[in-house]
């Protein structure tokens, strides 16, 4: 029986280890234009390292995972951090796990509500996006430039995620 990961709620304490909740933080919050907006300022700082990087905007549309999801694999990007923020307001699941002597360590699994996002920070071990029941678009802000910002490890077992309850 492979190991059953706990899907936890996110929180940007539970997370810090790992980067930023991307969320309308109250702490964060400025008035401007006239006291007509809200801003909740400086939420993460998009980190790009090496000649030539630059930070880039995407979009990218995720199929929706089957489950029980098997965590076969983590990745990590040394060259660049990598946000992602709902667009379809839609939950999904945040895999990262702590480096251990350049390996990930044992996943930890949050559930993102629709209003939540996340960046990880340059190098953090995390799951592909993991989109959760219909097809769901983000925003991504990441790296783009010279140089491989992709660093993939296969577990020798693989970690189980059950369907969350939404
Ligand atoms: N390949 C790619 O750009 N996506 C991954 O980095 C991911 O974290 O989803
Ligand atoms: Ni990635």
């Amino acid at each position: 029986m492979r190991e059953i990961l706990p899907v936890q709620p996110l929180t940007a304490e539970a997370f810090s280890p790992f980067g930023e909740v991307i969320e309308a933080d109250p702490s964060t919050m400025r008035l401007i234009n006239g006291g007509t907006t809200e801003r909740f300022h400086a939420l993460f700082s998009p980190d790009v390292a090496g000649e030539g990087a630059r930070v880039i905007v995407n979009i990218f549309r995720g199929q929706p995972r089957a489950f029980p999801y098997e965590i076969g694999m983590m990745e990590r990007h040394p060259l660049g951090s990598q946000s992602f923020s709902p667009l379809s307001r839609r939950p999904f699941l945040v895999a990262v796990s702590p480096d251990e002597d350049g390996r990930p360590g044992r996943p930890q699994v949050f559930l993102a509500r629709p209003d939540q996002g996340v960046n990880y920070r340059r190098n953090v071990w995390h799951h592909p996006l993991l989109a959760v029941g219909a097809v769901s678009d983000f925003l991504v802000v990441d790296r783009d430039g010279p140089g491989n910002n992709l660093e993939e490890y296969f577990f020798d077992s693989s970690f189980t995620i059950l369907e969350p309850h939404l």
